[in-house]
């Protein structure tokens, strides 16, 4: 079984471009458990464009005890304002699993992963303070990463393969290259010990053939097209709400 945890970033988006409440990531995140969901994902960042500190720690309460929490994001980016920083947002809701990437200031959203060989070092405290709060401890690493060893001997227990370049060429047609990259490193990464996450333009298009080509993949975290998908799911029915109260 192959957990889907939800990325709530796509509401806070929209929510934040009226800077109100609506709509409730709260709510949002209710509708995904009710579901059937076994985790919500966020990935908040230094800009805040996204889900901010006060909506991480209102889905950990939210949260508790019902599905996994799944906090993703840049360790080393410096706090900013009302934003705390990755770890000590780590330390206030102690989440399931905290996922470290390593996005670059301001990019537009997550495009690469750890060089495991080269950020060992670097991760090495960060790894073993998250593991002391409890949380488990994820790494966004690339199609084709090498160097799942320099991860185990962290304490690492999972990687999240970037799953960009596969969902491009399946829109293009012809993934079959970016696929068996996937498929490659998650066989070296769960020979090294670790489980194998996925994400990033998963879709309901792109997701089956994915998940039947990785066996054991523990989970899929999807955002940007669950979001855009539900809009088409939803929108007919809410038109049509519209015109029963207009009638
Ligand atoms: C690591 C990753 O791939 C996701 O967290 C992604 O960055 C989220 O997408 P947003 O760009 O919507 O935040
Ligand atoms: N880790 C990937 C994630 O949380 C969602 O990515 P996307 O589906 O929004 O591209």
């Amino acid at each position: 079984m192959t957990l889907l945890s939800v990325n709530l970033n796509k509401i806070a988006v929209l929510r934040n471009s009226r800077g109100e409440t609506e709509p409730d990531i709260i709510r949002a995140a209710h509708t995904c458990i009710e579901a059937g969901c076994g985790g919500i994902t966020v990935h908040p960042r230094p800009d805040q464009r996204h889900v901010r500190p006060e909506d991480v720690r209102a889905l950990a309460v939210a949260l508790r005890g019902r599905v996994e929490y799944n906090i993703e994001g840049n360790p080393f980016a410096p706090a900013r304002g009302s934003y705390p920083g990755l770890i000590e947002l780590a330390r206030e809701v102690r989440p399931t699993q905290v996922t470290l990437v390593p996005d670059a200031d301001g990019q537009l959203t997550s495009d690469h992963g750890f060089d495991l060989a080269h950020d060992a070092e670097r991760l090495r405290p960060l790894v073993a303070e998250l593991r002391e709060l409890g949380c488990r401890v994820s790494l966004f690493v690339d199609a084709g990463a090498r160097g799942f060893e320099h991860a185990t001997a962290l304490g690492v227990e999972r990687v999240e393969i970037y799953t960009g370049p596969y969902a491009r060429a399946f829109a293009d047609g012809d993934a079959r290259l970016q696929l068996e990259q996937c498929v490659e490193t998650a066989r070296r990464a769960q020979q090294a010990g670790l489980a194998v996450n996925a994400g990033h333009d998963l879709s309901q298009a792109n997701l089956g053939t994915f998940r039947a080509a990785i066996p054991g993949l523990a989970e899929v975290s999807i955002g940007h097209a669950l979001i855009g998908e539900a809009l088409y799911d939803g929108l007919a029915a809410t038109v049509r709400h519209y015109l029963q109260i207009l009638a």
